[in-house]
């Protein structure tokens, strides 16, 4: 495993779709910047051209992936975006922000999907190795609510899943949660957009994230 040398924080997005994550993610990265920190963001799936490539395949409504190719093309992501982006930014001390990281393999793949919170920590443990997150915010809301914020447009593979599928993936993120509480910490998204924000500052000071 590389040594671990890196200079910046590593920040993950995470909540069930229609959260507000890329809402959140947008004012986490404005905000750092107003207090002078070097920023990148990202998302999963996604963030480099390999990675982009995948997302379409993954979030393709006529496409077919599920289970253990599922599970592992999001990894093949994920280990794509630490190499060619997390790892050498975090190094050049630059805080990287990310649209949802491995606790969404571990609810969407693990545990709504069936496969094993475990075994997708397994596989996961050996993509990123020393390079976890520093904080983890974790949006929670009833997929109902969240899911009714998604109006208007197509919906992607995932999004066209049943309700249920998607109160698993939140049960799923409680599960992880127990795993990781240092790490994950728990914001009520149900609230309006600009207090949900108050509420992860305060979260990101209590981290040491930003003074
Ligand atoms: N706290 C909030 N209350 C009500 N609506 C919100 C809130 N936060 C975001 N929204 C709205 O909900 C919709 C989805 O928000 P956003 O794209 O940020 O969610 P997301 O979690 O990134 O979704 P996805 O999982 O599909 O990527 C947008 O129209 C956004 O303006
Ligand atoms: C990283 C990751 C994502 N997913 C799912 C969750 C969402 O339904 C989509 C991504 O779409 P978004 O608009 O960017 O939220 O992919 C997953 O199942 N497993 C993962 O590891």
């Amino acid at each position: 495993m590389a040594r671990n040398l890196r200079k910046g924080k590593f920040i993950t997005i995470e909540g069930p779709d229609g959260a507000g994550k890329t809402t959140q993610a947008e004012k986490i990265v404005q905000y750092l910047k107003s207090k002078g920190k070097r920023v990148i963001s990202t998302r999963e799936p996604g963030g480099t051209a390999l990675g982009e490539q995948l997302r379409k395949v993954l979030l393709d409504p006529e496409g077919s992936p599920v289970s253990n190719a599922e599970a592992l093309i999001y990894a093949a992501c994920r280990a794509q975006l630490l190499e060619r982006m997390v790892i050498p930014a975090l190094r050049e001390g630059f805080t990287v922000v990310c649209d949802r990281f491995v606790d969404s393999s571990l609810a969407y793949q693990g545990w709504a999907r069936g496969i094993g919170i475990n075994r997708i920590l397994q596989l996961n443990k050996w993509v990123i190795g020393s390079y976890w997150p520093d904080i983890t915010i974790l949006l929670d809301v009833d997929p109902a609510v969240s899911l009714g914020r998604l109006v208007g447009g197509r919906k992607d593979r995932l999004e066209s899943e049943a309700l249920e599928f998607h109160q698993k993936v939140r049960e799923g993120y409680m599960k992880v949660r127990e795993m990781f509480p240092d790490r994950i910490r728990i914001i009520d998204a149900s609230q309006p957009a600009d207090e949900v924000f108050r509420q992860i500052v305060a979260e990101l000071e209590k981290a040491g994230v930003v003074e």
